[in-house]
């Protein structure tokens, strides 16, 4: 496995791969991965907060030099490794992956807001989806830098 892109990705600044890149622990057992509908339900998860969060004149800049190919693959690597799916996570920090980005608090609560659409939609219970977030939650200052 190539650590820092795959095919079809645009190369990236070398960093050394490391679960704690990952920027939280994973859950115990399979509750909450089966919550969450396994890869099927990670991938739709991920694939709709972040086409939400694309289409949403609030926050569509801040996508528009993304490489939306990584950024998928490297999102629904964390949430399944976060959720107990057994995921090796290869992506970077929260820390290095947002310096470059100057996202704002308003920003992080209108990903969240995509993101609990989108589990809802998924059918994930309210218990699991207030785990999924509060596991988010101390990533909030790494990723906003104003
Ligand atoms: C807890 C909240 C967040 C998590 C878990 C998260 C997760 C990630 C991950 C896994 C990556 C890719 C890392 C890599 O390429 O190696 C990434 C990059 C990115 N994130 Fe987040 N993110 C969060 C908050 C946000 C918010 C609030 C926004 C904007 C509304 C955002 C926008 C972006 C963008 C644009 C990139 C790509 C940066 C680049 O092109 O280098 N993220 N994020």
């Amino acid at each position: 496995q190539e650590p820092h892109h795959m095919p079809g990705e645009e190369a990236v600044e070398p960093y050394v791969p490391a679960p704690e890149n990952a920027g939280a622990t994973p859950f115990e057992g399979t509750e909450m991965w089966l919550a969450f509908g396994q890869t099927e339900g990670v991938s739709r998860i991920v694939d709709q907060t972040l086409d939400a969060s694309v289409a949403d004149p609030r926050t569509a800049d801040i996508f528009a030099a993304t490489d939306m190919v990584r950024l998928r693959r490297t999102l629904k690597e964390q949430f399944c490794y976060i959720l107990g799916g057994g995921c090796v996570y290869t992506g970077r920090s929260m820390a290095d992956a947002h310096d470059d980005i100057g996202l704002q608090a308003s920003d992080f609560a209108i990903l969240v807001e995509h993101l609990q659409a989108a589990m809802r939609d998924q059918g994930v219970p309210f218990r699991q989806q207030n785990r999924f977030l509060a596991k988010l939650a101390p990533m909030r200052p790494d990723t906003v830098t104003r």
